[in-house]
């Protein structure tokens, strides 16, 4: 379960994320989307207790992440949208590091089923800082689901797999929720995120444009007719963009319009 209420972060000035509210609950993957500088990262950064909430609470599996940290960051994986690993270490050894931190039972088979699955066995022995940018980015999913975490929080997963490991990802997603576990991730890949998530909201400039599932985002934006397959998500994307900025564009209008008044 994760549980975000009223989070608001601010960097001196600016306000990156303004009184956002979601829950996810256990069986579910809930996709966090939005443009560049939407705010995404932020809220994550915020949930894996890197991030600092201005204001707002940020729960995991029933611990405030910032309340009681070690019990919370007990409870879940964190795939980071760049991860950080020990370059020297081999893949192998990085991933018994994490199995002994976790405390995993057959640690040692469980890597070894992992990197087959990622065909990476072949790997396995070299240092990671010799690995390609898509292979660092397996490894790092492995460090996050090697513990089996009750809650999976996930930045931008996609970027640097190739077509083969980015389904076998989404299949694990899925597979994860399915399974009663909690699953949030952010992306810019609508695809991904209509064929995966059970519900979304949609952040612009630190504020929600909308929250729901496909149908409820459909209905809410009026795009359930026409299109081709597969567009659904892009097409409530733009319009709720599009809703935002005529909604900006009419509310500076009437405050030109006043100011011109007063004039
Ligand atoms: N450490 C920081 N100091 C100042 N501003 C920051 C900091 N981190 C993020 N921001 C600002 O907060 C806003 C939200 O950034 P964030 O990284 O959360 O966006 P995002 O939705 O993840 O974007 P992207 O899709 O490009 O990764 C941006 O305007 C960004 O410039």
């Amino acid at each position: 379960m994760i549980e975000v209420q009223g989070f608001s972060k601010r960097y001196g000035a600016h306000t990156a994320v303004q009184d956002l509210s979601f829950t996810v609950r256990p069986g579910a993957v809930f996709g966090l989307l939005g443009s560049n500088g939407a705010g995404k990262t932020t809220t994550i950064r915020a949930l894996v207790g890197l991030t600092r909430p201005s204001a707002g609470t940020v729960r995991v599996a029933g611990f405030d992440v910032w309340r009681e940290p070690v019990r919370a960051k007990a409870a879940f994986g964190y795939i980071p949208d760049r991860p950080y690993l020990y370059g020297k270490l081999t893949a192998r050894e990085l991933l018994r590091f994490v199995g002994q931190l976790y405390r995993v039972p057959g640690a040692d088979a469980a890597i070894d089923r992992w990197l087959e699955f990622f065909r990476l066995t072949d790997f396995g022995n070299e240092p990671v800082e010799t690995y390609s940018h898509g292979m660092r980015q397996k490894v790092a999913i492995i460090a996050a689901l090697l513990p089996d975490p009750p809650v999976l929080i996930v930045d931008e997963p996609m970027v640097g797999l190739d077509p083969h490991a980015a389904r076998q990802v989404r299949e694990l997603f899925r597979e994860h929720a399915d399974r009663g576990r909690t699953v949030l991730l952010t992306t810019h890949s609508l695809p991904l995120a209509e064929a995966v998530c059970d519900r979304l909201v949609v952040l612009d400039r630190g504020r929600v444009l909308g929250e729901g599932t496909m149908d409820e985002l459909r209905t809410r934006t009026g795009t359930a007719a026409g299109g081709v397959h597969g567009d659904s998500l892009e097409r409530i994307f733009f319009r709720l963009l599009e809703e935002e900025q005529a909604e900006r564009e009419s509310a500076e209008r009437l405050g030109r319009e006043r100011a011109n008044g007063e004039a």
